[in-house]
């Protein structure tokens, strides 16, 4: 279970999250959604501890983030930001053997490269294991990313924005991979989103952001109303139905 109670981040004289309290479920897929800018990135750079906190608390499993040790949370917590490059000259195969690291540090067991080879078939990069990760197209190079946060086998899963750069077919693995993930693993997965069928589609919760604010939080038929997308983007929106779940269309 995370909790947040009051998180706060200023810059300067901008506040960007104010006062945000969230119980997010275990087991369940969370999106985060809203307009650019709105405070998601930051919530979840908090959440994980990439981002320092003005004020508030986060609380995982039991436990104030700031008081769990480094390598033991990113046991248990895996996050992927918007920021990945690195500077090295590394294949898709070394790249995602990162993900191993909070586990076995640099002594990858033959268990280690399983899970490293498994993430790898994940986001459908076989062919592509032994290239180089700047010898790649975005999207490539996005999912061989994604790929290292699974190989860091964690039961939170932290995601901002993994459908960018993704074409449509990959971008429907991506959520159906996330779908297997809580559903079959038990994981709880967390993203960052702005395609809000695709939430819709397949997720359990949303939480939608405005002005550093929540402006919405519940389950996927409570958060996806005419009404208050409207007021999260200011846009008019019609729902229809498809397998029993919202589908937005918005002019
Ligand atoms: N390092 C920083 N210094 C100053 N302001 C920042 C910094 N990082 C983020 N901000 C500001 O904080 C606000 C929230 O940013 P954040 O990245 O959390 O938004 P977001 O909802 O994820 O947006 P997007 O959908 O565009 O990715 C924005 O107004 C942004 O300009």
């Amino acid at each position: 279970m995370l909790t947040i109670r009051n998180l706060r981040k200023t810059y300067e004289d901008a506040t960007v999250v104010d006062d945000v309290s969230l119980d997010l479920p275990h087991g369940k897929v969370i999106s985060m959604i809203g307009p650019n800018g709105a405070g998601k990135s930051t919530v979840l750079g908090m959440i994980s501890r990439l981002v320092a906190k003005s004020s508030g608390a986060v609380e995982f499993q039991g436990k104030d983030l700031e008081k769990w040790e480094s390598r033991e949370l990113a046991k248990h917590l895996a996050i992927l930001t918007q920021a990945n490059n690195v500077q090295m000259k590394l294949t898709v195969r070394e790249l995602v053997a990162f993900g191993r690291f909070p586990h076995s540090g640099s002594n990858l067991s033959q268990k280690d490269w399983e899970i490293v080879d498994r993430s790898i078939s994940y986001m459908e990069l076989e062919d592509f294991a032994e290239r180089f990760i700047d010898e790649m197209s975005g999207g490539q190079r996005q999912r061989a990313f994604i790929a290292m946060v699974l190989a860091q086998d964690t039961e939170y899963v932290l995601l901002d924005e993994p459908t960018n750069n993704l074409d449509i077919y990959h971008a429907t693995q991506m959520m159906k991979l996330v779908r297997r993930l809580c559903d079959e693993l038990g994981k709880t997965v967390i993203l960052v989103l702005h395609e809000i069928n695709l939430a819709a589609f397949y997720s359990d919760y949303i939480c939608a952001f405005k002005n550093g604010k929540i402006a919405a939080w519940g389950t996927v038929n409570e958060v996806m109303t005419p009404e208050q997308l409207k007021l999260i983007y200011g846009v008019d929106f019609q729902i229809h139905e498809i397998d029993g779940r919202p589908l937005a269309i918005f002019h």
